[in-house]
């Protein structure tokens, strides 16, 4: 007797692969009323069905393909514009919808400017915070000074670009409209250079910064730098004017520095910072004194300020014009950094530093008793411990700067269970056509 089909398939071995739902096969008609929090349309169907739309805005009306399902809405791809919103315009840059960076160059001025501060009120809603925003800081384009690419080799191929959206694709790009003129310059430079020193497969990145008048360059490639390699970045350096170039080997670990040209330098509050191969700064000078200035409004005379998630010391140098700062940060090369820097300023008798890891050593207590206002800039994972140590605390004045809004908003209810009062609140636009948004903030003890 034959053996019957069923059995057979019931027999193999159970794959942990997830069933991919079945989608409708035919173009959708699709209404788009709002847009979610990561920039995707948000629409509707004469059935009632919900749609993630990217690339749309609110007002469109648009013909989609179905690629799949979230919850219980269909992710749409737009394959025809029957009516465009009011509030669309051409998108400026030819790598939109393909390069991953900008997913909101469709949506003009106002609706973007919108949409940004929208989110952020969204946001802390949910952490139970209402609070009426002060006036948004949107940058422009071609101010970027900080941009991370995407490289990657097969055969003798290499790709050099950005990531696409939700994807490993890498998107080929000449110029970046959101970029300085520097940093578009080293574009096509490095992709003749990267076929003589990338010689091993794989994936990996280059970190470019171009912080006040040089370039900083770490390259995280697999494989080991070869001699040849090497002699071929030497000459780069020297033809592009390039300020320090170094290297990760199999693109892990502490980038080594294998060329410099001149000192790789920026400016914070009148002094000049010698800054670590790949440091952090804030994506653009303008975002970066839009927070400055936000962060001295705050100040009315405290004597001893803390400085937490110091960085390099982007807010340091401007708070210890006006008062004494402690700056604290877990990275010890951004740190000695701002050190020595302050010390060749003459102001390190202004500044103190210490490297700690203040998730797991936050400052409490006394500690925090000695100071009469704190600045805190966590990364995107926020600061909660640090946040719970603070609420707890005596300190007239708090400054929250966020890369997260969610995170923010956590930390922000902590304060305020602490009985801290929230005293403004802006959002911070240094991610053009992304959606991407910061905040800061002010909040004091009655
Ligand atoms: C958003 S950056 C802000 C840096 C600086 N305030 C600025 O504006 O240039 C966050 C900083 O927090 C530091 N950091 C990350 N995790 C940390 C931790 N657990 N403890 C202390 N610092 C940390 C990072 O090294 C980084 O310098």
């Amino acid at each position: 007797m034959p053996r019957p089909f069923s059995t057979r398939r019931r027999s193999r071995p159970n794959t942990t692969k997830t069933k991919k739902p079945s989608l409708p096969k035919e173009l959708m008609e699709v209404s788009i009323y709002s847009v979610g929090a990561k920039g995707d349309g948000l629409g509707r169907d004469d059935t009632g069905h919900d749609f993630f739309v990217p690339y749309t805005v609110e007002g469109d009306v648009v013909k989609v393909r179905v690629t799949d399902k979230r919850q219980d809405a269909y992710i749409g791809e737009v394959k025809e514009i029957i009516t465009p919103s009011t509030h669309r315009i051409e998108a400026p840059c030819p790598h939109y919808t393909k390069c991953g960076g900008c997913n909101l160059q469709h949506m003009d001025e106002h609706y973007y400017h919108e949409w940004k501060t929208h989110k952020v009120i969204d946001i802390i809603r949910r952490s139970g915070i209402i609070h009426e925003m002060e006036p948004a800081f949107f940058g422009k384009p071609s101010a970027r000074r900080r941009a991370s690419f995407a490289v990657m080799k097969k055969g003798k191929k290499i790709i050099f670009g950005f990531n696409a959206r939700s994807s490993h694709r890498i998107e080929e790009i000449g110029n970046c409209l959101l970029l300085t003129p520097e940093l578009n310059a080293l574009i096509t430079p490095l992709r003749e250079l990267l076929p003589k020193i990338m010689k091993q497969e794989g994936r990996g990145d280059i970190i470019i910064n171009f912080p006040l008048e040089s370039s900083d360059i770490v390259f995280s490639l697999p494989g080991r730098l070869e001699f040849k390699a090497h002699e071929h970045l030497m000459a780069f350096v020297e033809k592009h004017n390039v300020g320090r170039v170094s290297w990760r080997e199999n693109g892990r670990g502490e980038p080594d520095t294998i060329a410099q040209h001149c000192a790789v330098t920026t400016e914070f509050s009148g002094s000049s910072i010698e800054l670590p191969p790949a440091p952090f700064l804030q994506p653009s000078k303008e975002g970066e004194q839009a927070l400055v200035d936000f962060a001295l409004s705050a100040l009315n005379g405290e004597k001893k300020v803390l400085d937490l998630y110091a960085g390099c010391g982007s807010f340091t140098f401007a708070l210890a014009t006006k008062s004494i700062v402690h700056a604290v940060e877990s990275n010890g090369a951004a740190l000695k950094a701002l050190e020595l820097s302050a010390g060749r300023a003459g102001i390190g008798g202004r500044i103190t530093t210490e490297v700690r890891d203040l998730d797991r050593q936050p400052l409490m207590g006394k500690e925090l008793a000695k100071y009469d206002a704190v600045l805190f800039d966590p990364p995107r994972a926020g600061a909660r411990e640090q946040a719970e140590a603070l609420a707890e605390s005596d300190i007239k004045l708090i400054i929250a700067i966020s890369c997260n809004p969610a995170t923010f908003g956590r930390d922000a209810a902590a304060l305020l269970n602490g009985g801290y009062e929230l005293e403004k609140i802006m959002p911070v636009d240094q991610f053009t056509w992304s959606d991407h948004v910061e905040v800061a903030a002010i909040f004091r003890r009655p």
